[in-house]
């Protein structure tokens, strides 16, 4: 099973380039797409559900080309967008039950054993006779999950499923995700780093419509282990520090700011080195604005 992405560029009508030439080869498994607003997460996301074309570059699944029969590939796709409607008053079984006529399940003895089977996978048996516009965010979401898994896709696309979620109902969808892994391509947007560590066995960094670095997690921070060196600075010492190093990113600890530096050798003194996390990968990336 694999989705290959080939030299794909789009431009949209206002003149604005979302994506430079993407590639990537995505097999089995979670893969999470980093990077920050505007990226061209959610315009990459779109191409691969054949909802747009792209201007130049092709994308084939499993050696074939997507948009040559988008309906034949669209049977294979679950796709859950940043925002996805929902109807005023309807239940979760009620919609599901529709979906899955849409989706050509026509037995109802079938449509109930899938609805059941996917409403319990994502612990929403208990309220699947409320309105699904009634749900909390967390309980949406999951239920978008149920919807996209009506037809068993091999390729799920998650765009940002995680923002805005509570750290008990992100818990929760990880785990609901986790549970895909084996049987398909899972792709995760975020810009969220703590999606990937703990979610993503596979991932990339797209920044500006271009993708800046490509791996596993593991590896990706190994190539800056023992780079990483931190120090509490006053808002003067930062400006000269920008000046003279890599500032990657800074945070405020115990109100003061903490200035992380990559470098392979100590920046200066009491500098303390630190063990490199994926966080530090990102931002050595895509450096965070300066404050
Ligand atoms: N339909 C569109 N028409 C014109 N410009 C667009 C369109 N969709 C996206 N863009 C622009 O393309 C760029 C990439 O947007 P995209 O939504 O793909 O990024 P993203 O990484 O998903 O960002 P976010 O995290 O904010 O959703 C942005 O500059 C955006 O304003």
């Amino acid at each position: 099973m694999e989705l290959e992405i080939h030299d794909v560029s789009k431009t949209y009508a206002n003149g604005v380039q979302a994506l430079k030439a993407v590639n990537l080869t995505i097999g089995k498994g979670m893969f999470g797409l980093l990077g920050p607003n505007g990226a061209g997460k959610s315009s990459i996301m779109r191409t691969i559900a054949t909802l747009q074309t792209p201007d130049s570059g092709e994308i084939r699944f499993d050696g074939q080309n997507i948009f040559a029969n988008p309906t034949e590939f669209r049977r294979q796709l679950g796709y859950l967008p940043q925002d996805f409607g929902v109807y005023a008053n309807a239940s979760a079984t009620d919609m599901l039950d529709y979906f899955a006529r849409l989706k050509g399940i026509r037995n109802a003895k079938e449509r109930k054993n899938r609805i059941d089977e996917l409403l319990d996978l994502v612990n929403l048996t208990e309220h699947c006779h409320k309105a699904v516009d009634t749900y909390s965010g967390g309980m949406r979401q999951r239920f978008g999950i149920a919807q996209v898994l009506l037809t068993n896709p091999k390729v799920i696309i998650v765009d940002e499923p995680t923002a805005g979620l509570d750290p008990a109902e992100r818990n929760r969808f990880y785990s609901i995700l986790h549970q895909l892994t084996d049987s398909a391509i899972v792709i995760l947007s975020t810009h969220i780093v703590g999606d990937v560590t703990n979610l993503c066995g596979d991932m990339g960094i797209l920044n500006r419509g271009a993708i800046l670095a490509r791996g596993k997690p593991d590896e990706l921070v190994a190539s800056i282990e023992r780079q990483i060196w931190h120090k509490s600075v006053s808002r003067d010492e930062l400006r000269q520090l920008r000046l003279a190093h890599k500032v990657i990113s800074t945070r405020i600890v115990k109100g003061e700011i903490q200035a992380t530096i990559q470098s392979d050798t100590a920046p200066a003194t009491n500098f303390t080195q630190s063990a490199a996390d994926l966080e530090d990968f990102y931002f050595s990336y895509v450096p965070e604005l300066a404050v």
